[in-house]
């Protein structure tokens, strides 16, 4: 069991996941996973692939219901849906909208167009590098711009927390690095909580507070990494024998649990 404190904002406790094959049996996608999240942290989550780090987020988004196990928001489960966001790894932006009517997606959906989501919307395209780019396409934007278009629209009802699944891993290496700082920059203006799935453990160290590691399927927790670098990060903190410490452990508990399996 974790041990929980007034701060925070996601408690999970033994959440487990089977899934039913169609031949009849069950996969089991996460096994005992129990975690707890402070309000404002970023955390992210790295494993082998297949070891249910995107079961992990569909659960806590709602996108799918656990096996067995709690997720607990703040003190209570209930009305916390509107407090999520969430980047997938595609963007899956509609081509036939505009950047800025790619944001107005959901205010569009749910019949809450106004002012402010208008200002909004305006206000992301800012924050996010775009305002140049409003009123173009998503094919006249490159992969980095379309992903930060998909930030944005998960930003746009200004969520407590920004559950991100591989949000980079489509883009190229450079992009990629940027990417990562232009995240923490945002992060850094209101302190959302995030909970980042990548499997980059430089990418995974640089950004986080806490690295949660998985085991192969089922995953389990094999460990959470506390990364007390301080902030701001900056690339070269790659270069630093501190970073490269925290990576080597990271990489050696993901090895011992490949070779356990
Ligand atoms: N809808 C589903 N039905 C059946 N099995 C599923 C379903 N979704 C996921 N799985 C299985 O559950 C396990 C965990 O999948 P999941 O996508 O959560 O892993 P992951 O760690 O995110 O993988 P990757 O890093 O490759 O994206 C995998 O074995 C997968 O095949």
């Amino acid at each position: 069991m974790p041990t929980s404190t007034d701060t925070d904002v996601i408690r999970l406790d033994s959440l487990s996941m089977l899934y039913p094959t169609k031949s009849g049996g069950t996969v089991q996608a996460l096994d005992d996973v129990s975690l707890s999240v402070r309000s404002g942290e970023f955390i992210s989550i790295v494993g082998p692939s297949g070891c249910g780090k995107s079961t992990l987020l569909r659960i806590i988004m709602g996108l799918s219901r656990q096996t067995s196990g709690t997720v607990t928001f703040g003190s209570s489960e209930e009305t916390h849906r509107n407090q999520l966001g969430m980047v997938f790894q595609q963007p899956l932006l509609l081509p036939w909208r505009t950047v800025r009517k790619n944001l107005m997606i959901s205010p569009d959906l749910h019949h809450t167009r106004d002012a402010a989501t208008l200002e909004k919307a305006e206000s992301l395209l800012v924050m996010l590098g775009l305002e140049e780019f409003g009123d173009r396409y998503p094919n006249e934007l490159s992969g980095g711009m379309q992903q930060r278009v998909g930030i944005g629209r998960a930003l746009m009802h200004d969520p407590r927390i920004l559950l991100m699944d591989e949000p980079f891993g489509a883009l190229d290496a450079m992009t990629r690095d940027q990417m990562g700082l232009d995240l923490l920059e945002i992060w850094d203006q209101d302190r959302k909580t995030v909970l980042f799935v990548t499997h980059s453990i430089p990418e995974a160290v640089l950004l986080a507070d806490r690295v949660v590691v998985m085991t192969p399927r089922p995953g389990r927790l094999a460990d959470v990494v506390d990364v007390s670098l301080p902030r701001p990060r900056r690339l070269e903190n790659i270069n630093t024998p501190e970073f490269g410490e925290i990576v080597a452990h990271i990489r050696k508990l993901l090895d011992s649990e490949h070779s356990a399996h």
